[in-house]
This record gives structure tokens, C-alpha cells and sequence, in this order.
């Protein structure tokens, strides 16, 4: 299992393109028939990713890195598909999980395995996972059933809906909150204006991306921001300190996940765009 660590931002100042990629990107989350598992002292986020292909894939711990028996002893999870349709078992119980389907799955929960309806056209498992005091109930989450809210204009280049999935209001967690943003053709921006949340940290997925597009995706404290150039089905993960918007050659899609001390989606620390820099 990849494991990153907490970087300062007076650090962050000082790296170079590779060594900003190496601390914050996540450039290969898939591989056919693998889980693939990214550990990150920032709110010790697992972010990570499966493509079942003819056998099922079981969802396991790294006992070494979580000094855990099974995945689930002391974490939960949310899952979205953002592939072709597949199912997830939870303890015995199979979630049929359409393209853009989420789940989330609480704390104890022993046996999950993901499989894809058709293993010469997959599914394609993102997941976030952080850690977690007590057991939530198992639900899934169709994206008719999440929360959507409309935000921005074409006019800005930044039409997009966002749809809640483990939120307050919602299905319910310890510390995870997720949801994916839609963004409309001929929209590039999102979360711009941009903020920060001294009180959760954040990890960003973006995927229904051309092989040739990318979506610069800006991070770094809001008066020394940096760059780092993102592709299809890579993630980056963005500490509390950190803004953390980006600018696509085309419209995409992105799954945000967050952790930290709250679950209040406005709380957010809003960058004026006067002290950009
Ligand atoms: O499009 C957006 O704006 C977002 O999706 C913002 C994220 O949800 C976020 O950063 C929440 O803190
Ligand atoms: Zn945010």
C-alpha cells in the first residue's frame, strides 16, 4: 500500500513540479483485477480504486500500514461507480451498483467484495475511506436519490450541479462526507471563487475526461498558489490549508470526498479573488 504524508505548506512552497506530484497527486488508482490503496496521514484518507474483472475483488486491510484484521475494524467507506454497472456484497447482502451508483458502508462491517456485471466491459470502483468510531447503516446511494444543487453560470464557464451522497442530511457517517460535481458542456471551472476548510481536508477525483484532456487543478494557500496538471481517473489530495478548484481543455466530472473535524458542507474558509496570488 502507497503511503503519503502530511506536508507543510511552507514546504509545498519549495517543491518542484515531480516532488508536488509526488506528496499530492494520485496517478494510477486502476489496474484490472487489483485494489489499488493510497494511505494518507492527511485524516488518514484511503483513497483508492478496483476494477473487477472475471473473479470478484475483495476489499482487504494491509494488516502492516492499518494494523487492522479486516478494512472495515476501525474505518468506513463511501464507494461510487464510475464505471459500467457492477455489484458490491456487503456481509452477504449484493448492492447492484449502476454508472454514478454510490454506497456507503460503516464501521465493522467484515466481507465486501466488488464485482463487475460484465467482466470484458467493468466496473470501475472509486472509494474514499477514513477513519470511524461506531457503525452507521450500509445504504446506497443512486444518483436520482442524492442531493442536487446548481451553482455557478455559463457566463463564469462554470455551470455545474453538485450531488451530495454521505452528507449530513443525508446518509449518515462518523467523518466522511462525498458527493460527485457535474460539470455542463461547455462549463471548465470549478469551485471558483475558492476556499479553503481549516477543518476538514479534502481529496478530488476527476473522470469522464477525453484520453487528451487535462484540468489544471490549483492548490497551495490561496497567496502562494501552485499547479499541478490533472488527467482522467487521477486523484489529488488537498490538506486543510489548501485551495483547491481547477480549469479544464473540456468539461469533466469530479468526486470530492472530505474528513476532518466537522461535516458542515458551508463551512468554508471563502478566498476573496483580490488576495489570490
Ligand atoms: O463544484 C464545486 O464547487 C464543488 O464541488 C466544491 C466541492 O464540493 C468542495 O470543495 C466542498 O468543500
Ligand atoms: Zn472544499
Amino acid at each position: 500500500m502507497e503511503i503519503r504524508y502530511a506536508v507543510s505548506p511552507a514546504e509545498t512552497k519549495t517543491l518542484g513540479t515531480e516532488q508536488l506530484r509526488k506528496e499530492f497527486v494520485i496517478e494510477n488508482l486502476f489496474a484490472p483485477g487489483e485494489l489499488k490503496l493510497v494511505y494518507s496521514h492527511v485524516d488518514r484518507f484511503i483513497t483508492g480504486g478496483v476494477i473487477p474483472t472475471n473473479e470478484p475483488v475483495k476489499l482487504e486491510a494491509d494488516k502492516h500500514t492499518m494494523g487492522a484484521d479486516y478494512f472495515l475494524e476501525r474505518r468506513e467507506i463511501g464507494i461510487i461507480n464510475v464505471g459500467p454497472k457492477g455489484y458490491i456484497t456487503v456481509d452477504g447482502t449484493e448492492y447492484e451498483m449502476d454508472s454514478k451508483d454510490g454506497l456507503y458502508v460503516g464501521l465493522g462491517n467484515k466481507d465486501v467484495t466488488f464485482r463487475s456485471a460484465d467482466p470484458s466491459n467493468p466496473a470501475r470502483f472509486y472509494f474514499n475511506s477514513t477513519p470511524a468510531h461506531k457503525n452507521y447503516p450500509t445504504e446506497k446511494i443512486a444518483i436520482s436519490q442524492a442531493d442536487p444543487q446548481h451553482l455557478g453560470s455559463i457566463t463564469n464557464s462554470n455551470e455545474r450541479t453538485i450531488y451530495r451522497y454521505i452528507h449530513l442530511n443525508g446518509v449518515k457517517s462518523c467523518q466522511l462526507v462525498m458527493g460527485m460535481t457535474l460539470l455542463k458542456p461547455g462549463n471548465m471551472w470549478n469551485t471558483m471563487p475558492c476556499h479553503t476548510h481549516n477543518r476538514r481536508s479534502e481529496v478530488y477525483f476527476y473522470f469522464d475526461m477525453p484520453e487528451d484532456g487535462v484540468v489544471f487543478h490549483l492548490m497551495g494557500e490561496p497567496t502562494e498558489t501552485r499547479h499541478v496538471v490533472m488527467r482522467n481517473e487521477q486523484a489529488v489530495i488537498s490538506p486543510s490549508w489548501s485551495i483547491h478548484s481547477g480549469v479544464g481543455t473540456s468539461n469533466y466530472t469530479f468526486i470530492w470526498g472530505m474528513a476532518g473535524e466537522n461535516q458542515e458542507f458551508s463551512d468554508m474558509d471563502m478566498v476573496a479573488m483580490k488576495d489570490l496570488k
